[in-house]
């Protein structure tokens, strides 16, 4: 059975293993987590009931994958003392990490195998996006060892180039923010009108659920779903026509833009230590 080792045990961390253990991919007694935090690791052996360690060594010593899930700006600093046991035991490794590029991985882990993936929080709830990249060393099996992880926790799509990982990060990787923040807006918005914060974010929650379902199940795309919502001369032509005249596209162009440069600089910043 395959043994598992989260190196980093926060937020994006915590999301997969939720999701892995809730959709019964995995076992939790086969899961290992190395995280610095005493509070954190008593945390996610009370939640999920995972193995903790604070040494990062004590969690990869029998993993068959080794999911690395650090900061970016962490990474080579976590991975160089794991060299020598990665090297020896060649685990298939998979990073997590926004901007950390393939050819960095495979220096500073000696790892052959590597899966680049860009999950996303919805994870714990078993509707993540993942976006994945193979090194040329990953077997089919490995290939399919890291999609079956990932599936696990919601949709997984294969790239063929860093630049695509990048674009990934930007879209959903990212992307639960953008949503987020568009919630936050609307509840704001609604109370502004008049409703209580209870109500406004109940209604603007239920919505994005409703909306998000919709497209999901609908065989049109959102464009043709936004246009049945939008009654000529009606109340929603006057809202959207307010987010054209912001130029709203441009502004979410903008972003996703910013966020997967941003990766590509992280990439050649952090590469180059
Ligand atoms: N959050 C997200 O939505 C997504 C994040 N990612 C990627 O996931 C990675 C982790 O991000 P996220 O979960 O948000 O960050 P977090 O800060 O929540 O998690 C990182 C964890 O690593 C721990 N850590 C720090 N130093 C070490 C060490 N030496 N050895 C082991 N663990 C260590 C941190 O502990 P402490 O806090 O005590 O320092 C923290 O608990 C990043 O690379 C990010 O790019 C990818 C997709 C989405
Ligand atoms: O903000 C970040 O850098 C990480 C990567 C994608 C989501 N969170």
């Amino acid at each position: 059975m395959t043994q598992i080792a989260f190196i980093g045990g926060g937020n994006m961390a915590s999301s997969i293993i939720g999701g892995l253990i809730k959709q019964g991919e995995t076992k939790a007694s086969l899961i290992h987590v190395s995280d610095p935090g005493a509070e954190q690791r008593s945390k996610l052996e009370k939640e999920f009931g995972v193995t903790t360690h604070a040494d990062n060594l004590d969690a990869i010593a029998k993993a068959d994958v080794v999911i690395m899930a650090v900061k970016p700006q962490m990474m080579k600093e976590v991975l160089e003392p794991l060299q020598a046991t990665l090297s020896k035991r060649q685990p298939l490794l998979i990073s997590i990490a926004a901007g950390i590029n393939m050819d960095s991985l495979a220096r500073w882990s000696s790892c052959r195998a590597i899966v680049r993936c860009m999950p996303n929080t919805p994870s714990l709830l078993g509707l993540g996006a993942t976006g994945l990249l193979g090194s040329k060393d990953v077997s089919l099996d490995q290939r399919n060892q890291a999609d079956s992880l990932l599936r696990a926790v919601g949709l997984t799509v294969w790239v063929k180039t860093e630049a695509e990982i990048d674009a990934v990060t930007a879209v959903s990787g990212s992307g639960p923010a953008y949503y987020f923040l568009l919630m936050e807006a609307m509840i704001e918005a609604g109370k502004k009108l008049g409703l209580s914060e209870q109500t406004a974010t109940k209604l603007t929650l239920q919505t994005a659920l409703g909306a998000g379902q919709m497209a999901m199940q609908s065989d049109v795309g959102p464009a043709e779903l936004r246009r049945r919502v939008t009654s000529p001369g009606g109340t929603t032509e006057r809202a959207i026509a307010t987010f054209e005249a912001a130029h709203m596209r441009d502004i979410v162009d903008a972003a996703l833009k910013a966020a997967s440069d941003r990766a590509a600089e992280l990439s050649e910043q952090l590469g180059k230590a």
